[in-house]
């Protein structure tokens, strides 16, 4: 039986005001010197153009250069350094290489000065306004149910079934196999409570887990299994899903689409090269040319924004929030004279 699903209550779209200095913000990771620093600056420029109340947050590792930095703050991002988080030592070749880097993610319960956070991937667009999802209820961890269908889930019993959590009455779990996987969400999009006691029961229990194929992906799962809440895949719509399991796809309907396919395969060589399999299909091309038009749109450069006084509502209660998370992220203490 399908599981149920949690709908948030729709808010008309649009900027509305918060009554209150909202401690909500969306964030993403960013790690290297390549080209995922575009995706998130298409990622910034897609929220602005949905008209988001709440500021983006990048969280950085050191090896992102800083000029990298300077592109983001330009579009208003508020750039976060973040230290790298390594699985146990010597056990890292049990996880995808590509992913590993993903652990690092987990300092993002860190950012306290938040009450609740929504994670997106860089290589992920919005394309309506989700800001409701901050108000679903605390306590859960909300996040859309993967698909099991690709590759990249070679290793594990449920593809060498061809048993998926998308279609769960297509092929049964069999009997033999124990009870069913729990169900497994997506980690590129996410709803979560940042908390100081969480993170570092996070990190402790990484230590004692051995690496997984999918990296935090597996471990995020593993650990909030109990507190999960799927919720539609309108909210994170993964590529595959067009080829997989068209028919849980209403792609009007869709809110947020994830550039990801194979693993290895950014969202830059679906964005560039376009080459790989599926990829010719008319609904990629016209996601992907949607992709590039929000990256192009130099009106939604935030500068340019800033400058033309355009939306300076918006614009300025942006930066007022950023400056005053800035302020609340490196409190400065004055030390008494001593004269
Ligand atoms: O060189 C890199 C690689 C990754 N990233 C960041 O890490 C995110 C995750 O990488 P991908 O989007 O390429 O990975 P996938 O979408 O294929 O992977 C999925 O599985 C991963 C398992 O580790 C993570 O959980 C990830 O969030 C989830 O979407 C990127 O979006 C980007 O924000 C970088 O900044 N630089
Ligand atoms: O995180 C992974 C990754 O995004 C893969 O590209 C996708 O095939 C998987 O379904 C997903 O779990
Ligand atoms: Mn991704």
């Amino acid at each position: 039986m399908a599981p149920e699903l949690v709908q948030a209550a729709l808010k008309p779209a649009g900027f509305t005001k918060p009554a209150s200095l909202p401690s909500r913000a969306y964030v993403t990771f960013l790690a290297g010197n390549g080209d995922y620093v575009k995706g998130v600056v298409g990622l910034a420029k897609g929220l602005r153009k949905v008209k988001t109340a709440y500021p983006l947050i990048v969280a950085v590792l050191p090896d992102v250069p800083e000029e990298h930095r300077r592109i983001l703050e330009s579009q208003g991002c508020i750039v976060r350094e973040i230290e790298p988080v390594y699985p146990p030592e010597n056990q890292t070749q049990f996880a995808m290489a590509y992913y590993v880097i993903n652990y690092s993610k987990l300092r993002i319960w860190e950012f306290v000065e938040y009450s609740k956070m929504i994670y997106l991937d860089g290589d992920i667009q919005v394309y309506d306004n989700i800001d409701h999802l901050f108000d679903l209820s605390d306590g859960h961890f909300y996040a859309v149910m993967d698909c099991f269908c690709e590759k990249t889930w070679s290793h594990t019993p449920q593809y060498k079934i061809g048993y998926c959590q998308q279609c769960p009455d297509k092929v049964n779990w069999p009997a033999e196999m124990g009870r069913p996987p729990s169900l497994y969400f997506n980690a590129g999009m996410f709803v979560f409570e940042p908390s100081i006691s969480t993170y570092h029961d996070l990190l402790k229990t990484l230590k004692v887990t051995p690496p997984t194929p999918f990296a935090e992906q597996d471990f995020l799962n593993m650990y909030f299994k109990d507190i999960y809440k799927p919720i539609p895949l309108a909210y994170n719509l993964v590529l595959a899903m067009l080829w997989r399991h068209p028919e849980n796809v209403e792609l009007d309907k869709v809110k947020v689409v994830h550039y990801c396919a194979a693993v290895g395969i950014s969202l830059f060589l679906i964005l560039y090269t376009g080459k790989e399999e599926n990829m010719q299909r008319e609904d990629i091309k016209i996601l992907v040319e949607k992709w590039w038009g929000i990256y192009n749109d130099e009106s939604l450069d935030y500068m340019k924004l800033v400058a033309d006084g355009i939306d300076a509502e918006l614009v300025n209660l942006q930066s007022f929030i950023a400056a005053l998370s800035e302020a609340g992220a490196v409190q400065y203490v004055t030390a008494p004279s001593a004269a």
